[in-house]
């Protein structure tokens, strides 16, 4: 192979970092500087020009969408042969790994072979029951607290024994709650997220011939977006590295957006001084964004205090400036944005060249609906995901559960789904023998049975369940996975009990039940899988990748995401919304400077995602859970130089009708008849028209007689009306 290949397209920095001798190295630079290109091009340099062999090599991710992206572009830059791939070779993200690892060791980490994945909803439903159970005070223990604190003390390293309670007795309760969770986990062979770090942690700090073995194999390690480890992530890597390892790891202290979660951005300095002879390599020139917009993102990173310090620069022109939306309400936001994108269209632009961010996922209905309304195809990413859809969850608990009948939170969530009498006093019942046998509520089914705890119907119902799981069991024993998966969903009732709710919603839930054949259809099963039934295979992809992306299609859709989860990636397009004081920075922020800062740091990563347009929105006044409230533009908007910036204006009948509103003059004229003088359109009032029926205005344009207006009117679709012509009725 040709060395030259490998380091083409890289520039003197660049190569530094990808021919640098074996050694620790840490590239700390700022956003779209190509850090993520170096990890991958160091890694095909390992295995073509030092000669290190793929099975040596470990690569931790982000995503696990970034780690098959990884793989294929080493793959691709190795002109390996398209049929072969990179086998040895592990890269995936802190959890995946881990999870092989004690997929590879489940005995000697204290697992049933097939331990299941508990996700966080599951979890925050297994300590309500828990804490319910043991009467508990919802008030003084909510369940989201306790959630927090066992999540909070594992990605510590802390189990109940190792922390120290202050002789607090509050304190000490969560102390109780964290060993009676632990416990119900340990016995029907469940693991949360957090667990699953810990447990590879403890095994590797255990058994030390394990350690040994996995320190010869895995010589080389590289990390990327090291900056949101967290400290359970970083003693790992540290353990695995021993005394032998090399490690490069690439970060950027600018995009630390995970502290409220325990990730340790002081991590960066550490790894400086743990790790032998460790190396720093800057790299300062951006790739990605255009001049304003990079502009735009060190000025706004410039406002916070105690940086490591990078300079960013760019060849590319400045481009367009940053353009600033003022909207007037929520709706006017998401209709600017799906015109907007539009016009991006218009221009030769594709779809999924666009993206739109937000700061929570609450804020993507709107938007969602604006999308529809423009019939421009989206994809929420990482928001409500297929796998974590109510009817899917279901399905999920029974294949759970036919994995393996000590799965205690997949029998809750189906034992009454769907409704077969069997009532909360004979769950009570099995919980209290859950309690006190030290058994799980399968277990506690057959006792309370045999020794007839229950009244007959009860007794019969339970009976009954049992023998379905139980011929479940039975009769996909020989199946393929997907002939399973449809076998379970259409004999559960689960199938049949979706049929019956009415309307679009049911539906589309049955939709998406044959959507998860199509996926038990599509799985193929990962090489690092080997050892497991295709059944539990699937069920961890499921657990795992959960939310990563959305299923369905893959056709050209624009991307809607959270700022977080934008992390890492880039488009030509992009549009950051709801960017106002009190939604971002959060309301929760503003008071803590620490958090403040990270909250800036989100608004980095926001702006940095951008390649060639970005504009920033926000809006006047907005409807959040169900409250109306006036905004003001987010201390970001602010920061940001003046020069590289540039509000945009588009209806300014819009703003008129916003300004009128503001003055209280847009009295309610209810049943009025409006006539040509009348112009007090503003977008989200309902009218009524003679022929189209009630609607809602969803874009006002021009003005006095050449008003016109762009109505949603119900079951009769979008239309545009002459406003003066129209003889509408306001509602
Ligand atoms: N030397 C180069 N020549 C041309 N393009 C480059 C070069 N280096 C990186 N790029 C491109 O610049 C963009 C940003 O690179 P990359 O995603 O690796 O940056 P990053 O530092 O990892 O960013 P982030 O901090 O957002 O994760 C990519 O499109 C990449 O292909
Ligand atoms: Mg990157």
């Amino acid at each position: 192979m040709d060395i030259s290949e490998l380091l083409d397209g890289l520039n003197d920095k660049q190569r530094e970092a990808v021919a640098a001798p074996l050694g620790n190295y840490l590239v700390l630079a700022g956003a779209g500087s190509g850090k993520t290109r170096v990890l991958t091009h160091r890694i095909a340099w390992l295995i073509a020009v030092e000669g290190i062999s793929e099975g040596a090599i470990m690569a931790v991710t982000f995503t696990n969408k970034a780690a098959a992206e990884m793989r294929q572009r080493i793959e691709s830059t190795l002109a390996l042969h398209s049929s072969r791939r990179l086998f040895g070779m592990w890269v995936g993200t802190f959890h995946s790994i881990a999870h092989r690892v004690l997929r590879a060791h489940y005995a000697d980490a204290g697992l049933p072979q097939d331990f299941q994945i508990l996700d966080s909803e599951d979890q925050l439903r297994l300590l309500k029951r828990l804490l319910k159970l043991h009467n508990y005070d919802e008030k003084m223990y909510p369940a989201k607290q306790a959630c927090w604190y066992i999540n909070n003390k594992k990605d510590e390293g802390l189990r109940p024994h190792q922390i120290d309670d202050m002789n607090d007795r509050q304190e000490q309760e969560w102390i109780k709650i964290y060993r009676l969770y632990q416990d119900t986990c340990d016995r029907a062979g469940l693991v949360d997220f957090a667990e699953i770090l810990l447990r590879a942690y403890e095994l590797f700090l255990n058994k030390p011939l394990i350690l040994q073995n996995y320190q010869r194999r895995f010589g080389q390690i590289l990390v990327d977006e090291f900056q949101d480890t967290n400290k359970i992530q970083y003693e790992w890597i540290r353990l695995l590295a021993g005394k032998t390892g090399n490690v490069m790891i690439v970060g950027d202290d600018d995009q630390s957006i995970y502290g409220w979660r325990g990730a340790q951005v002081e991590n960066i300095q550490k790894f400086l001084d743990d790790f032998e002879r460790a190396k720093t390599i800057r790299l300062e020139q951006n790739y990605r964004s255009t001049g304003n917009i990079l502009q735009a993102a060190n000025q706004l990173i410039s406002h916070n205090s105690n940086r490591l310090g990078k300079d960013l620069w760019t060849e590319d022109d400045k481009g367009e400036p940053v353009g600033i939306y003022a909207a007037f309400n929520e709706l006017d936001e998401a209709l600017f944005v799906s015109s907007q994108i539009k016009s991006w269209l218009e221009d030769g632009g594709k779809l999924d060249e666009c993206a739109v961010l937000y700061r929570s996922n609450s804020q993507s209905r709107v938007l969602e609906e604006a999308l529809i309304r423009a019939q421009i195809p989206y994809r929420i990413y990482g928001g409500m995901r297929f796998f974590e859809r109510q009817e899917i969850k279901d399905a999920l608990a029974y294949l759970r559960l036919v994995n393996n009948r000590y799965d205690d939170a997949a029998f809750e969530r189906v034992i009454n789904t769907p409704t077969r009498g069997i009532g909360d006093r004979t769950l009570e019942t099995l919980r209290q023998l859950t309690r006190e046998r030290q058994i799980t509520l399968w277990q506690a089914t057959q006792v309370a049975i045999q020794e007839n705890k229950l009244t007959g119907r009860a007794a019969t119902a339970l009976m009954r369940f049992v023998e379905l799981i139980n011929s479940l069991v039975q009769e996909t024993e020989e199946m393929p996975l997907f002939a399973q998966t449809d076998f379970v969903i259409k004999h559960s009732g689960l199938y049949q009990m979706y049929e019956q709710e009415k309307g679009e919603k049911g539906e589309v839930r049955i939709e998406n039940l044959e959507e998860l054949v199509s996926a038990a259809r599509e799985f193929i099963k990962p090489d690092e899988a080997d050892e497991m039934s295709d059944l539990t295979a699937f069920l961890t992809h499921a657990s795992l990748e959960a939310g990563e992306e959305q299923a369905g299609p893959h056709q050209s859709c624009v991307q809607m995401m959270t700022l977080h989860s934008a992390k890492g990636l880039e488009f030509p397009r992009v549009f950051m919304v709801g960017v106002e004081e009190g939604i971002f920075p959060s309301f929760m922020s503003v008071e803590e400077p620490g958090r403040l800062e990270e909250e800036r740091r989100l608004a980095y990563v926001g702006i940095t995602r951008a390649k060639k347009k970005l504009t920033v929105c926000y809006a006047e006044s907005r409807r959040l859970y169900g409250k109306e409230e006036r905004h003001i533009p987010s201390r970001f908007i602010n920061e940001l130089p003046e020069e590289c910036v540039q509000a945009v204006r588009l209806r300014g009948t819009v703003t008129r009708a916003y300004n009128r509103f503001a003055a209280g003059q847009s009295a309610v004229n209810s049943g009025r008849v409006f006539t040509a003088d009348d112009n007090e359109w503003k977008t989200g009032q309902k009218v009524r028209h003679a022929k189209f029926g009630q609607g809602t205005i969803i874009n006002v344009e021009g003005s006095d007689n050449n008003t016109r207006l762009q109505i949603a009117f119900q079951g009769q679709g979008i239309k545009w009306l002459i406003a003066h012509l129209a003889k509408l009725e306001r509602v």
